[in-house]
């Protein structure tokens, strides 16, 4: 038998290959992550050995030999793969089945366990001398960490190290965002992740993503079973046309598929092997990329609506053909696209879109709790919402339905929002044509009048609760807020008004919390998409108080809506999954939060949350009919409740270990 290039095995070594598990959920439990790793190592084997001995001078024999001890039909079943991949595989699995190098290891950022190798690990895999002689578990390796992260000056120069961490020891930079989720959220999601993206061209180091640009639209399967790691459960996908409040970013946008797929990660326990972040380059309508030297996208205006509606369809449809079980988020697309896509696809594949559900829901969980706090009855609320786009709509939408489940007509449950955008009131007889997804929102009773500024709106319609959805830094204004404030409290009775500055990053928020805290004298019920700091104001006698904002963002509900229709293996992502989903949050408070007049949980227990609503999401899955998870399970499940489910799923998330 002819020996491959770095190896001097016997063929008595590989008599008992190591199997792929063809319905894996891989990846979550302890032993799936072994094996992915596994699998993981072996491309890299591959590729070490590919760029100095391409396979075509490889024995053809030898391969076949591999592919056979490989056991050929169960990898076969597995990638759903072509022979050539198969054959890759199979060669690869031979060689690292007993050629784990000890650099190798350390290179590969799935296996390395930094400091944390054992003695033993360390002859074992050839480790020895490799290492400094500690051996340190994760308090002491994060310890070193964050003093790096905080002696760092900027947050990019953080977000840098971050990143660096990641792509050297994946369970170290896990540990790190799980365990100081409120310093480390910041710096890997909005708002660093703003800054970044608007750099990335410059800040590039190494892939980390898919960038299928439309100019390769015949290779979209190719490009996608190029991905290193298999069988992706979960993809975040933009077209960077809206990035944040920042608009078209073109392929730079990619930063949010990556950000958005870390805290699945750290939120969700979705094994980082498992999320595949990609930008789809269609061109961008962003000048400054566009004359950029460095801009690493497609270098060309933004393709027509219709053609980048036929390359989303071909895209759908290869990511579904070769990850068939993994779940779709569409990420920060330019409204009507987001809106059509959602349309399009959501009957026919495993997908939703984060901006419209994700965000209606997420403002739905805390506006619950708002309204308990306000002192207004949920029947008196009248909600204005500054912002008509994919969010503002996606929001409207999840609470109209929050008051039919109530008991209110749709009609009268659409008349307590009124949408205003850059135009002013949205109303039916205004005069300019109205984009489709407004339409709903439309007042007709304006008698004939329009109402040109946020002021006029909230003198008409005296709300209890204004949400900004507009990328737009500081449109509530000092006199927008007092009026806000006067219109709760009219009667005096401690009233408290509603104010949700939601548009991300920091910079594009509608006000500030100190702005808000101060313009309503400390009554404001606070919820922003971006972390405030807590506030400390001075009262009338002296003394200090400190008031504490809230993060209305999309982060506490994303990764449970994913986590929760992959684990019930759901066939399609439905209303009231998302609904669920809002309503788990709302019930996810403890004690302490509910009595500090908080209305998400802490960032902290982000995790907990995750559960709550994967789990319920899972449930809704069933009652939908979309879970295909068998009976026998959810039989099981049902008798014994939701200990029984937390169970599972618990069982089925990655917490790293080092
Ligand atoms: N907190 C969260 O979880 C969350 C989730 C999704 C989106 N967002 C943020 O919401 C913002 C909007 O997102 P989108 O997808 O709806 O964008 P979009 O572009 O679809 O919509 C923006 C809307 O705001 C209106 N607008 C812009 N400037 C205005 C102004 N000065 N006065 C009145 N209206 C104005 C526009 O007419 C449009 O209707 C972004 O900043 C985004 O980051 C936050
Ligand atoms: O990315 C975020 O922080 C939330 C949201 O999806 C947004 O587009 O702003
Ligand atoms: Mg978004």
């Amino acid at each position: 038998m002819a020996s491959y290039p770095y190896s001097s095995t016997s063929s008595s070594d590989i008599s008992t290959p190591r199997s792929i598990s063809p319905s894996s959920s891989a990846g979550r439990s302890s032993q799936s992550s072994v094996s992915n790793i596994n699998k993981r190592m072996s491309i890299s084997s591959s590729r070490r050995i590919s760029a100095a001995n391409p396979m075509s001078s490889v024995d053809i024999a030898t391969i076949e030999e591999a592919m056979r001890m490989a056991n050929l039909d169960t990898m076969r079943g597995y990638t759903q793969n072509t022979p050539g991949e198969v054959r890759q595989h199979a060669t690869t699995e031979y060689l690292t089945q007993n050629q784990a190098l000890g650099y190798q290891v350390l290179n590969e950022p799935l296996w390395n366990k930094g400091l944390s190798f054992t003695p033993e690990q360390r002859v074992h895999k050839n480790l020895t001398g490799l290492l400094p002689h500690v051996m340190e578990g994760a308090d002491k390796q994060t310890e070193r960490a964050l003093k790096v992260i905080r002696t760092r000056q900027t947050s990019i120069d953080k977000y840098l190290y971050l990143s660096n961490v990641k792509s050297n020891n994946v369970d170290l930079f896990y540990r790190l965002l799980i365990d100081n989720a409120r310093e480390m959220m910041p710096l890997v999601y909005t708002p660093t992740i703003g800054d970044v993206c608007l750099q990335y061209s410059t800040l590039y180091t190494r892939p980390e993503a898919l960038y299928i640009s439309i100019k390769q639209r015949r290779s979209i399967r190719t490009m996608l079973r190029n991905w290193p790691y298999p069988n992706p459960e979960i993809c975040v996908v933009t077209d960077g046309s809206r990035i944040l409040g920042l608009g078209d970013l073109g392929v730079n946008g990619v930063g949010i598929p990556i950000g958005k797929l870390a805290l699945y990660t750290a939120a969700a326990g979705i094994h980082p092997g498992k999320t595949l972040p990609i930008v789809l380059d269609c061109g961008t309508a962003n000048e400054t990329n566009l004359k950029d030297p460095l801009y690493l996208g497609m270098r060309s205006k933004r393709v027509s609506v219709a053609e980048q509606q036929t390359f989303m369809d071909e895209f759908m449809e290869a990511a579904a053909e070769v990850f068939p079980n993994m779940v779709v988020q569409f990420e920060d697309f330019e409204s009507e696209k987001a809106f059509n896509y959602l349309d399009r696809y959501r009957n026919k594949y495993k997908c939703f879109n984060d901006d419209i559900q994700g965000t209606g829901a997420v403002v739905l969980g805390g506006y619950i709790g708002a309204v308990n706090l306000s002192g207004v009855p949920i029947e008196e609320q009248r909600l204005v919402f500054m912002g008509a786009g994919s969010a503002g709509v996606g929001v409207a939408k999840q609470l109209v339905e929050y008051y039919t489940k109530r008991g209110l007509s749709e009609q009268a449950a659409r008349d307590k929002f009124w949408l205003v955008d850059t135009k002013g009131l949205v109303t039916k007889d205004r005069g300019d044509k109205l984009a489709e997804h407004k339409k709903y929102f439309a007042r007709t009773d304006n008698n004939g009048h329009q109402f040109r500024t946020l002021e006029e709106v909230i003198e008409y319609v005296k709300p209890t609760a204004l949400v900004g959805l507009t990328a737009t830094f500081g449109v509530f204004t000092e006199s927008v807020v007092r009026a806000l404030k006067a219109s709760v409290d009219a009667g005096g009775l401690g009233r408290r008004p509603i104010l949700f500055p939601l548009s991300n990053p920091l910079t594009k928020a509608e006000c500030t919390f100190e702005q808000a805290v101060t313009w309503t004298d400390g009554t404001v019920i606070f919820a922003s998409g971006s972390p405030f700091s807590p506030f400390t104001a001075k009262t009338g006698d002296g003394h200090a108080v400190t008031y504490h904002p809230n993060q209305g963002n999309n982060v506490y509900v994303f990764p449970g809506i994913g986590l929760g229709a992959i684990l019930a293996k759901a066939g399609r992502v439905t209303d009231s999954m998302i609904y669920t989903s809002a309503a788990a949050l709302a019930g996810a408070l403890n004690a302490d939060e509910i009595h500090k007049g908080l209305i998400y949980p802490r960032i902290e227990r982000v995790r907990d949350a995750s559960l709550v609503v994967a789990r319920e999401v899972m449930k809704a899955a069933r009652r939908d009919g979309v879970s295909m998870l068998p009976e026998a399970q959810w039989n099981e499940w049902e008798e014994w409740g939701d200990p029984a489910l937390e169970k599972y799923i618990k069982e089925h998330i990655y917490d790293p270990v080092l």
